[in-house]
């Protein structure tokens, strides 16, 4: 579905923003990418086509709030990496405001963000996955890029995007985003040592998923 949608956004809109919630997320964004170059319409210099994250933040938010007794509209969690499993690495010593977890806790948490949607896919039992929270990441990843669009200042938000932070071609992290798109990749935010060693940890599954994608196309 994403390969034949990106056919014909490559022949007919081929600067605009795209947002691909779709998953697999980590390999939808290569796929779309392979077929904008085969289609002559690939800009390496820009970055128009964004995996939504979002909803990952939206989830750390949540449960940060949630344990914390904090106000979920003031905070803050970036996540960086893809969009599955292990490749979803919340930083958790980057919240804004600062809050303090135990390892255990920390740990905990950081696996419950990275499987909540599977728990949710699992819940619904063939019905589908998280669709309404889904849809609420995504409007806020479309008001944000919007109000960039239309010149506010300061809209980051983290997606997923072509990306040399680490080894992997694809990789979230916080996105200052402007007129034209990403106006500057943050890039990777300070992280303590258990996610340093997170993000070591996802890239064999996302490199991986890059591959597949990126193969898909070759077929
Ligand atoms: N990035 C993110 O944060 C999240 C992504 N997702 C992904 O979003 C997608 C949709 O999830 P849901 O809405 O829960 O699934 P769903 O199963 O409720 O809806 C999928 C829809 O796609 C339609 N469809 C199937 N084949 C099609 C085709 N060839 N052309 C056009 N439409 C077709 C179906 O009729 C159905 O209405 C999935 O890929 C899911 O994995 C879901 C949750 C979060
Ligand atoms: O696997 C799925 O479709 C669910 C998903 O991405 C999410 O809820 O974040």
């Amino acid at each position: 579905i994403v390969r034949d949608l990106c056919e014909v956004c490559a022949e007919v809109c081929p600067d605009a923003i795209m947002g691909i919630i779709t998953n697999p997320v980590n390999s939808t964004v290569p796929i779309a990418e392979e077929v904008y170059k085969r289609k002559n319409a690939f800009n390496e210099n820009k970055i128009n086509i964004f995996g939504v994250t979002s909803l990952d933040i939206v989830r750390a938010n949540t449960f940060v709030s949630e344990l914390k007794g904090l106000d979920v509209d003031k905070i803050n969690v970036p996540v960086i990496g893809g969009h599955s499993g292990v490749t979803i690495i919340p930083l958790l010593s980057q919240a804004t405001p600062a809050v303090s977890f135990p390892q255990e806790e920390r740990k905990k948490l950081t696996e419950r963000i990275q499987n909540a949607g599977t728990e949710v896919v699992e819940a619904k039992a063939g019905a589908g996955s998280a669709t309404l929270s889904m849809a609420f990441a995504a409007a806020r990843f479309a008001y944000k890029m919007l109000d960039a669009l239309n010149g506010a200042d300061n809209r980051v938000e983290c997606a997923y995007v072509r990306s040399t932070e680490t080894p992997a071609a694809y990789f979230a992290t916080p996105l200052l985003l402007g007129k034209n798109g990403v106006e500057k990749n943050l890039g990777i935010p300070k992280t303590i040592e258990y996610e340093a060693q997170l993000i070591e940890n996802a890239m064999p599954e996302l490199q991986s998923n890059i591959k597949k994608g990126i193969e898909f196309m070759s077929k």
